[in-house]
């Protein structure tokens, strides 16, 4: 057992166009609100939020990064190190959705290439606003191997089970990858692209 007091550490990322909700999302999962007049995140933010899943204590370290073209360097930064990538456009934005291969090259740039990432389609309180068709972005995700997931960090929809879906995934990529290399210690840093999360039930 180790000294620290959880079973894993988990880095998360968020990316994704300016004003999609990246921040609201987090402050949602870590805190339990949504922030009034949430201003533009200058950088990367950084939040830790401890959860339980089946009697193992997970660390999540969340950052929340700038969607701003000009904090592009810095934000590419925190990819490689990343264990999940969460890739978010906004539902009633088609331009964020158009940008999405964009961030994909990104991804495919900077990250490491065993990165878990989740497409997540935001704002869906939104319902009257919205752009971008749900069959539209599943088909795109599934093209492209990864998990879709539609939230509101507005109403609280979806939003815990995103985080706690990747947790599980992360969980199991690296007990996986234990039994593979025949390795005491977690691997960190080696989850991989997922088209299915299959998630345990944390309640
Ligand atoms: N209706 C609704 N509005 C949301 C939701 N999530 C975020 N917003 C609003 O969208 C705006 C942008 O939210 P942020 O969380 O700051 O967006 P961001 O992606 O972090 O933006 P950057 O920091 O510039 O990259 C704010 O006015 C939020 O109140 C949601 O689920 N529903």
């Amino acid at each position: 057992m180790s000294m620290e007091d959880y079973d894993y550490l988990f880095k998360i990322v968020l990316i994704g166009n300016a004003g999609v909700g990246k921040t609201c999302l987090v402050r949602r999962f870590t805190q339990g609100l949504f922030p009034p007049g949430q201003g533009a995140t200058i950088g990367v933010d950084f939040m830790i939020k401890t959860v339980e899943i089946k009697g193992e204590k997970v660390k999540l370290q969340i950052w929340d990064t700038a969607g701003q073209e000009r904090f592009r360097s810095i934000t590419q930064s925190y990819y490689r190190s990343a264990n999940a990538l969460i890739l978010t456009y906004d539902i009633t934005c088609e331009d964020s959705f158009r940008c999405l291969p964009e961030w994909l090259r990104e991804i495919e740039q900077y990250a490491n290439n065993q990165v878990v990432t989740i497409l997540v389609g935001n704002k869906i309180d939104l319902v009257e606003k919205r752009e971008v068709l749900r069959q539209r972005a599943e088909d795109f995700a599934e093209a492209q191997s990864m998990l879709y997931l539609e939230t509101s960090a507005k109403e609280s929809d979806n939003v815990e089970k995103l985080f706690l879906d990747l947790a599980c995934e992360l969980i199991r990529e690296a007990k996986q990858n234990k039994l593979d290399n025949g390795d005491t210690a977690p691997m960190l840093g080696e989850g991989k692209t997922i088209s299915y999360l299959n998630c345990c039930n944390v309640n």
